[in-house]
């Protein structure tokens, strides 16, 4: 810690004042030295230390949180200002383009160029191995160790760069630039300053049908552009792919009634239609780093097969944006009641569950949702992408046109469709947008939130390979010798999804081909984009002696107290709490109506 925050703190001491320190979620109080000062000195008296102190002390964290970030060869026309996440390719930083003033996020991908970069992933493998070694016993997930950014084939990144550049609309995060370095890519990217969705659903514990029903529709509106006017199909939609900017929190009055299981569940405010509530605005879908383009917009056919439009193919088509339907599924099912569909603690039961469609509806966290947003739900995590509902057969549902929900208005960047250039004279990072916009809102990893994310990851894999796979199978054939261009030039890398492969750590990276035959995977990121050494290939990690899924301070789960009905048989290690029921290969346990499987492989659908 500097010296001179070191003094300011021991001055705070000394003159008994109390201030907590900063919070990084709390929207910051303006300088010291800004032209609205927070508090402004009273001329009568001496100026008393504490505030000018604390904004002292404000001022020097932003300094040194500023000095403490990387300084990028190439990036030298932005200033990072502080980190907002990172995921298993990259960085990505909140920075402000020096040129025009502007708020953006630069995402920071790594290449494979530089040999240095080649030693230290080698030395990092080195720990690794020691590391697995020395937890040779340990068959859990370790989502506090934190992987350095894995390199990225240049093929990848462009694909990622192609297809972000076709894209504009309001529900999806925009492009602005690529640009790379003989080290690095870099995405400059409309800033999101809410973060992660994940986030607000661990600060809320569960969405309203109100609310969910805002963040939904924008999602789906995003998705149906992809998949219609765009050709284009996400497949990665999670809430951690999910982004929102940050709008005040209005008070319930009168303040909501709590169910009885959940009397922690914080007020997420009055609901705005055409705003939003719970402190969430506009959200907008992010990372496409796994996106594939199924439909070329001038031949008007799909990908790669230019006057060949034979049924299976069109198919095809619909069968991949199948992949985003269920991956909607699964995030709606999240907003309502705060945990996932399908969850186990053994990795094993979990892949078998995402295999053949097992999930409930629990009680008594379904009890009080309605029977249209679950018979949504079942028309969109049914096994069968046949019967699965296509985006436009979502937005028709009743559950999407029942409630107050016009379309938030549009995002207020400057950013948004145009290049920051032509933005320079627009203020925008005005102090009333920034209020209205709420502070920062990168907030720290539990590690609770951390496995949680794994199980997404692993859920996702597991659910892309096994449709993915069994497609490409039946249409291409076994040894997959066929044509296999239908997905055009841009996916041809991402058709090797389920072939063996040597992962960088030494482990092997499998295809659930054998999903429910036992498979067992290895704890570290599930699924997105490990392509052997450290290009992107999805799929989870096959271990030596496999493991079991461990949520130990699953945040988001362990929130959820039962309180009444039947203890259904699985649960949280941390909390005890059920939160899933067995997989039982020979029939399901049900636990009252509500909790029996909604598919099976009797009933589809
Ligand atoms: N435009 C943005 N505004 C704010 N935060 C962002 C933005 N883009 C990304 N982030 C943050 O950075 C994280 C990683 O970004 P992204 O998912 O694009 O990277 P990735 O390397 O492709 O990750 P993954 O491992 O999920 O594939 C996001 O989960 C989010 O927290």
């Amino acid at each position: 810690m500097p010296s001179g925050v070191v003094d300011a703190f021991k001055n705070l001491i000394r003159h008994g004042k109390h201030h907590s320190h900063h919070n990084n979620n709390q929207p910051k109080q303006p300088h010291a030295d800004s032209p609205h000062p927070a508090i402004p000195p009273e001329p009568s008296r001496p100026m008393s230390p504490g505030p000018l102190e604390a904004a002292q002390l404000i001022v020097d964290e932003e300094r040194q949180a500023r000095s403490k970030m990387p300084k990028y060869a190439g990036l030298e026309n932005f200033e990072l200002m502080e980190k907002m996440g990172d995921g298993a390719f990259s960085n990505v930083y909140k920075a402000i383009d020096l040129r025009t003033g502007l708020k953006v996020a630069v995402k920071v991908v790594r290449n494979r160029r530089v040999d240095t970069d080649l030693i230290l992933s080698l030395f990092f493998l080195l720990i690794l191995f020691l590391l697995r070694a020395d937890q040779a016993g340990d068959k859990h997930l370790n989502p506090q160790f934190k992987k350095k950014p894995r390199v990225t084939e240049r093929s990848n990144i462009l694909k990622e760069v192609q297809i972000m550049r076709g894209i504009h609309h309001p529900s999806i995060i925009k492009l602005f630039s690529f640009s790379e370095s003989s080290e690095h890519y870099f995405l400059v990217l409309e800033l999101m300053e809410g973060g992660e969705l994940f986030h607000q659903i661990v600060k809320l514990t569960y969405f309203s049908e109100n609310l969910a029903r805002h963040v939904i529709l924008q999602v789906a509106h995003g998705i149906r552009y992809l998949h219609e006017e765009r050709g284009v199909v996400h497949r990665d939609i999670k809430p951690e792919n999910l982004l929102f900017e940050r709008i005040p929190i209005i008070p319930s009055n009168p303040p909501p009634e709590r169910r009885p299981y959940d009397e922690e569940k914080e007020d997420e405010g009055e609901f705005t239609p055409g705003v939003g509530g719970g402190g969430i605005g506009r959200v907008k879908i992010a990372d496409f780093g796994l996106s594939k383009v199924v439909w070329n917009e001038e031949t008007m056919t799909p990908c790669g097969t230019v006057g060949y439009t034979a049924p299976e193919i069109v198919k095809d088509e619909r069968y991949s944006k199948s992949v985003d339907m269920w991956a909607l599924g699964c995030v709606l099912y999240t907003l309502l009641c705060g945990f996932p569909p399908f969850y186990d603690e053994s990795i094993n039961v979990l892949t078998e569950k995402v295999a053949r469609g097992y999930y409930t509806f629990l009680s008594p966290w379904w009890d009080d949702i309605s029977h249209s947003a679950k018979d949504l739900i079942t028309h969109l995590l049914c096994v069968d992408p046949a019967q699965r509902y296509t985006i436009d057969e979502f937005l028709a549902h009743p559950w999407c046109n029942a409630a107050p929900s016009a379309p938030p208005p549009p995002t207020p960047t400057v950013y948004a469709n145009q290049p920051p250039s032509a933005a320079s004279s627009i203020p925008l990072d005005s102090p009333l947008l920034s209020a209205a916009r709420g502070g920062r809102a990168h907030e720290g990893r539990s590690p609770g939130l951390a496995t949680l994310k794994e199980a997404f990851d692993i859920t996702y894999a597991v659910h892309r390979m096994e449709e993915e796979g069994a497609r490409r199978r039946k249409y291409m054939g076994p040894s997959s010798a066929g044509p296999r261009g239908h997905l055009g030039g841009l996916n041809e890398e991402d058709d090797e999804d389920d072939v063996m492969d040597e992962g960088e750590d030494g482990l092997v990276e499998a295809g659930v081909a054998g999903v429910g035959a036992g498979a067992q995977f290895a704890g570290g990121r599930a699924g997105p984009r490990d392509q052997g050494a450290g290009t992107r290939r999805q799929g989870p990690r096959k271990a030596k002696g496999g493991f079991q899924l461990d949520l130990d301070g699953a945040t988001l789960l362990g929130r959820r107290h039962r309180k009444v009905g039947a203890a259904p048989p699985v649960s949280s290690p941390l909390s005890g709490k059920a939160i899933g029921s067995p997989l039982r290969m020979e029939g399901l346990k049900m636990g009252n109506e509500d909790d029996s499987p909604v598919n099976s492989p009797m009933h589809v659908g």
